[in-house]
């Protein structure tokens, strides 16, 4: 059997070169026909340079977050990922969906590689309850490993190196889950010296001897540091790296250039040993999560929201900025929220679809209670998706009914209708007893072939799954037509019943108006708000109850999407 996909996470400081090293792996598993799956977590990121097929920019609006609930920068990143979190689950079916084999088509490539970009900001992702969730779910269902991106350039110097080896121990065992160090932008400033200095400790006193005999202690590249080297500072150093060798054994460490490529083959050789590593020393841990998981659903549900309002409670502070709670921080931030203003003024009303991103209860204050409800909300969301679009068949079958339920006195009676419709009192003719007959069989054609189309009856044995609208359901481009089509039919039956019902005033007629009128509206509550396109993100599960025809906001989402750098 084929192994599951590994997934990549890729973290590391701001402009360490995350997104360009993504762009780069991604490209070169392109290249070797290894199609990967490829998540973006970063929510403040402007634009990136790769497709990714879960973005969650797509469901949710940082800078929208930031208004809704005064918050700055990084509280507005940490809301972001904690609302995402919320739909971990349906991520995971959604991944685990996409890299299974398919039975239909077994020779078909499966893929190999899940890449996870995460924020600049790499305290948001690895120390936030979000990030937690989402890395421990990631990897309680596939092998994952953590690529910390390190700018080598600026960790040439000892007491950089030492910094970022700090910080990548750290994450190391906040995540507990393999680790590679990629040292990137070898083509600035070759790797080779901090792997010698984490092999080798002599060589790593050499350079901190020399950096303190040139007064260039603290600097990069040797050039301006500010010559505190000896006494505290140094010793210290050297005790680190000592201290830091069991934690060196435990890497494996590849010079990437994410500019030119050189390094990438390592890289994908270092995950394939990572792979190994997770499998043979984790898979059982995992087996115990993954049993855990299933088994206390809700009560983790519970754990999870109490971690995610913690976190919200810990950023509290961030709220009271300058110039008030909604005050820009930089210039093009206060450029950009002009800009929104003044395209919101002119589109007044029309950009309501920027809701979305803040849920269905936009309306509710910015406060805790408002954050608290809507993570309970987008918890819950995820639990009765499903469910949601399982009652397809019913949404359907009522418009069956109705349409059934009219057919079938004109089928059984045709005369007691006629008369019924009739002024005067004669027994109904035969042509009007054929045409009686004739719309009834109509009708129940319809009701049948609304039905059928809509894809709710399994016609063979290998349709499984319920119906839904998505793209990749083979019954998909039937669903919505029909449902516009039959919705359409009885709004034109409706109003046609009520001309009769105006003109006659017979209450048989108020009847079909009431009925088809119903019928018209769930039809189109149905088109707007229930199908799987106007409800739940395609890509990530993810709550767009406004996002579908007609308030489809893709294009002023982008328009309004955040700065990268805030
Ligand atoms: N010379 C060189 N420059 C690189 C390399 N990788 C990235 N860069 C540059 O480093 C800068 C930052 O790269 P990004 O990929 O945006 O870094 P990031 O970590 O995603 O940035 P944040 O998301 O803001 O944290 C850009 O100017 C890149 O062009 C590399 O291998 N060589």
């Amino acid at each position: 059997m084929a192994s599951p996909a590994v997934s990549v996470v890729c973290v590391g400081m701001a402009g360490s070169g995350k997104t360009t090293f993504m762009q780069r792996i991604n490209s070169h598993l392109h290249s070797k026909d290894k199609v990967p799956y490829v998540l973006n977590l970063d929510p403040a990121v402007h634009s990136v340079p790769f497709d990714s097929n879960i973005d969650i920019r797509d469901s949710i609006n940082y800078k929208e977050v930031m208004k809704q609930y005064n918050l700055g920068p990084n509280g507005g990143i940490l809301t972001s990922l904690n609302l995402f979190a919320t739909k971990v689950d349906q991520i995971i079916a959604l991944l685990e969906k996409r890299t299974a084999p398919n039975p239909e088509n077994p020779a078909a490539k499966q893929i190999e590689h899940i890449l996870v970009d995460t924020p600049g900001q790499i305290e948001v992702f690895v120390w936030s309850a979000s990030g937690s969730i989402l890395l421990e779910t990631l990897a309680s269902s596939f092998p994952t490993v953590i690529a910390y991106i390190i700018d080598t350039p600026r960790a040439s110097s000892t007491s950089t190196f030492m910094s970022n080896m700090l910080y990548a121990c750290s994450i190391l065992y906040k995540t507990k889950l393999p680790m590679i160090l990629v040292f990137n932008k070898t083509d600035v400033k070759d790797a080779e010296f901090a792997k010698e200095w984490m092999t080798d400790f002599d060589k790593f006193q050499e350079a901190l001897r020399a950096e303190e005999e040139n007064g260039a202690f603290g600097s990069e590249g040797g050039v301006g540091g500010f010559g505190g080297g000896s006494g505290y500072m140094g010793s210290l150093l050297n005790s680190m790296s000592l201290m830091l060798e069991e934690f060196y054994r435990h890497l494996s460490v590849v010079g990437v250039s994410s500019m030119t490529g050189d390094g990438v083959d390592e890289f994908f050789e270092a995950v394939e040993t990572k792979r190994q590593e997770f499998e043979r020393d984790y898979k059982p841990e995992l087996e115990r999560k993954r049993k855990e998981n299933e088994a206390s659903k809700d009560s983790r549900r519970e754990m999870e929201l109490g971690k995610l309002m913690k976190d919200m409670n810990v950023s509290g502070s961030s709220r009271t900025r300058n110039g008030g709670p909604d005050g820009p921080e930089t210039v093009s931030e206060a450029e950009d929220e002009e800009d929104d203003i003044i395209k919101r003024g002119l589109a007044d009303g029309e950009d309501d679809s920027e809701e979305e991103y803040v849920g269905p209860h936009a309306g509710d204050d910015g406060d805790d209670d408002g954050l608290s409800q809507r993570y309970q909300q987008a918890l819950s969301g995820s639990q009765s998706a499903a469910t949601d679009q399982d009652n397809s068949f019913t949404r359907y079958l009522r418009a069956t009914a109705w349409l059934s339920l009219q057919s079938l006195p004109l089928v059984a009676g045709p005369g007691m209708i006629v008369a019924m419709l009739l002024d005067e009192t004669r027994p109904a003719s035969s042509i009007e007893v054929y045409f009686a007959r004739c719309l009834g069989f109509g009708l129940l054609t319809i009701a049948l072939l609304t039905v059928m189309l809509t894809g709710s009856i399994p016609l063979t044995a290998t349709v499984a799954e319920p119906v839904t609208t998505e793209d990749s359901d083979p019954k998909a481009p039937y669903a919505l037509p029909t449902l516009m089509v039959t919705s359409l039919y009885h709004s034109i039956s409706g109003f046609y019943a009520y001309t009769w019902y105006a003109t006659g005033g017979q209450g048989v007629f108020a009847v079909a108006v009431a009925g088809n009128s119903l019928l018209a509206f769930i039809g189109l509550w149905c088109v707007l708000f229930a199908s799987s396109e106007g409800k739940i993100s395609r890509k990530t599960g993810a709550d767009k109850r406004t996002t579908g025809f007609p308030f489809s906001n893709t294009e002023a989402d982008k328009k309004h999407i955040g700065k990268k750098r805030i």
